[in-house]
């Protein structure tokens, strides 16, 4: 199934709460949440509290996006705070078997992102074990950047290398998502698209309702 997961960095933290509640009645079934630590990634974003606050507003799917170094020592934190699903980059993580494994026996979906640059061989002993893949496609650390086009070829590829599997993992891709691009990384096999910068500026309960009219009928 198709979602949408509107990413909460480019709302407008002074209404967040109400910009939450647009996208949500609007119709996206999940929220974006990017967790960034100024280590793995250049800028700094949010953290557990307010995630404990929205999370008394909202019965969205809450999707943790952890760009932080050592992401094991947060993952009960965010689990406790209403993570539903916690992703944390392959790039960060030393022992990545054991984080995901942690973040499953904290109760959440496991999910791994990977970086632009990042081959897909990463997941060839973990694919299994994981309930989704993100693929960066833009290099994480802001919002509104422009998508790199080599990752069409690489959600392809992850498509590809989870059906060959017999598995039906979904792939959720992240950065510069567009209505102009949303129906190529639809077809290359995505279906779980993080939209920031195009969700959250100007009228988010007409925006998030084009993004969801392409999804559904895709
Ligand atoms: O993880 C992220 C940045 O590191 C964000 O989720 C992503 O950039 C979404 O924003 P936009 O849709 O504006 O590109
Ligand atoms: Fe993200």
């Amino acid at each position: 199934m198709n979602k949408l997961a509107p990413s909460i960095l480019a709302a407008n933290f002074a209404a967040l709460g109400e910009d939450i509640r647009k996208a949500e009645e609007a119709g996206a079934e999940y929220l974006h949440i990017d967790v960034m630590d100024g280590h793995f990634v250049p800028s700094l974003s949010f953290g557990m509290p307010i995630m404990e606050s929205i999370r008394k507003n909202s019965v969205m799917v809450f999707d943790v996006h952890l760009m932080i170094d050592n992401p094991d020592q947060y993952i009960k934190a965010f689990a406790e705070a209403g993570a539903d699903i916690i992703t944390v980059h392959a790039e960060a993580c030393t022992h990545l078997n054991r984080t995901v494994a942690a973040i499953k026996e904290a109760g959440a979906k496991a999910c791994v992102a990977l970086n632009p640059a990042t081959p897909l061989t990463e997941l060839e002993y973990i694919l299994e074990d994981l309930d989704m893949v993100l693929l960066m496609t833009v290099n994480p650390g802001f919002g509104g950047q422009k998508y790199i086009e080599s990752c069409t070829r690489k959600i392809q590829e992850l498509r590809k290398m989870i059906t060959d599997r017999g598995l039906e993992t979904d792939i959720e891709v992240d950065g510069g998502i567009k209505l102009n691009n949303l129906q190529k990384v639809l077809d290359a096999g995505a279906n779980i698209i993080v939209a920031g910068s195009a969700v959250f500026a100007g009228d988010i309960s007409k925006n998030v309702r084009d993004f969801m009219k392409v999804l559904t009928e895709a």
